[in-house]
């Protein structure tokens, strides 16, 4: 695997492979790698003969109320975790080889961006869709590869793609999780052990929503209302967001009925946002993309 830190080297590395009609997967990750974005290299891998993993913390994400700097690195457990899955490049550039002059262009998606996680967090999906964009045209791909757990920015990047016409196919990848269910995050590292034993809430509240539906829950409020007492029954738990969406469009839906829904969490232990999110209803009807996230 090579690694290169500046876009002209990824562009030449890649140059002739284009040129020799090989496909090339696109997996962009903030580093810190664990199972959840190896998942999106063996897709990549499967479908692509070139992958490009990519490491970088984009600051246009990061708001006022979160620090760049206590994210977490270790660039040499990363390198040698894309090798062994056999990615041919990575591309992890620094701030100033991403953005070596102050950006004046922004890529938003506004309506879908300031919502629910939007909410807490404004301005992070524009610096999403951003350096989406120009890893996009740096690389590019012909596929690139998201996680489900992030399901409005999967959502918003697909929005994305299709309103600029932007040639690359987005591959939706299901949520890896650890053994109690919580959905594997860099962010998890943050966790003390008592915030992670009580951020076990999260998948045993997506439980509770699945069996409040099951047992004929049809109005969405409720549904919410309940799922935000069930998580607020652990003391260290903020349910910042606990909304029922259409799983294709995240437009809201007060009625729940034959079509399937989507419940999305975004729950706060102390200063670590944890996400996550279950399509919920009749399995046989879900969209194609949100097929795999039950
Ligand atoms: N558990 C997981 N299952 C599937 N995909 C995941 C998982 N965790 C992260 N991803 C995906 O990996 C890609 C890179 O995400 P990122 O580098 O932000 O990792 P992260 O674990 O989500 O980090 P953070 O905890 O800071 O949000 C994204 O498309 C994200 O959705
Ligand atoms: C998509 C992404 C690489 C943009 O920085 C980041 O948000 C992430 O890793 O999910
Ligand atoms: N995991 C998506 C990037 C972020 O939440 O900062």
């Amino acid at each position: 695997m090579h690694t290169f830190t500046t876009i002209a080297e990824l562009r030449a590395a890649l140059a002739p492979h284009r040129l020799d009609g090989r496909t090339i997967g696109l997996v962009p990750t903030m580093g810190y790698l664990h199972v959840g974005h190896m998942e999106l290299v063996r897709r990549a891998r499967a479908d692509n003969d070139i992958v490009v993993a990519t490491i970088f913390v984009n600051p246009l994400q990061f708001g006022a109320n979160e620090d760049l700097s206590r994210y977490p690195r270790d660039l040499a457990r990363d390198q040698a975790m894309l090798e062994a899955e056999g990615v041919h490049y990575l591309f992890a550039p620094g701030v100033k080889d991403m953005y070596p002059q102050p950006m004046e262009t922004v890529v938003d998606v506004p309506k879908l961006g300031a919502e629910l996680e939007g909410s807490v967090r404004p301005g992070h999906f524009a610096g999403v869709a951003t350096v989406v964009t120009k890893l996009f045209n740096i690389a590019g791909p012909d596929r690139a590869y998201f996680g489900e757990k992030d399901f409005q920015q999967l959502t918003i990047i697909r929005r994305m793609v299709a309103d600029l016409a932007q040639p690359v196919e987005v591959i939706g990848v299901p949520t890896v999780r650890e053994a109690d269910g919580l959905a594997c995050s860099s962010r998890n590292v943050y966790l003390s052990p008592q915030e992670r034993a009580a951020a076990a809430i999260v998948p045993r509240a997506l439980d509770e929503a699945e069996r409040l539906v099951a047992a004929g829950e049809t109005d969405a409020r409720k549904l919410e209302a309940a799922v935000r007492a069930f998580i607020q029954s652990e003391a260290l738990a903020e349910p910042e967001v606990v909304a029922v969406r259409d799983p294709q469009t995240l437009a809201d839906v007060t009625t729940i009925g034959e079509k399937p829904v989507l419940l999305l969490l975004f729950v706060r232990f102390g200063s670590t946002k944890l996400l996550d999110n279950r399509v919920l209803g009749p399995k046989n009807a879900m969209p194609e993309h949100a097929k795999k996230v039950a």
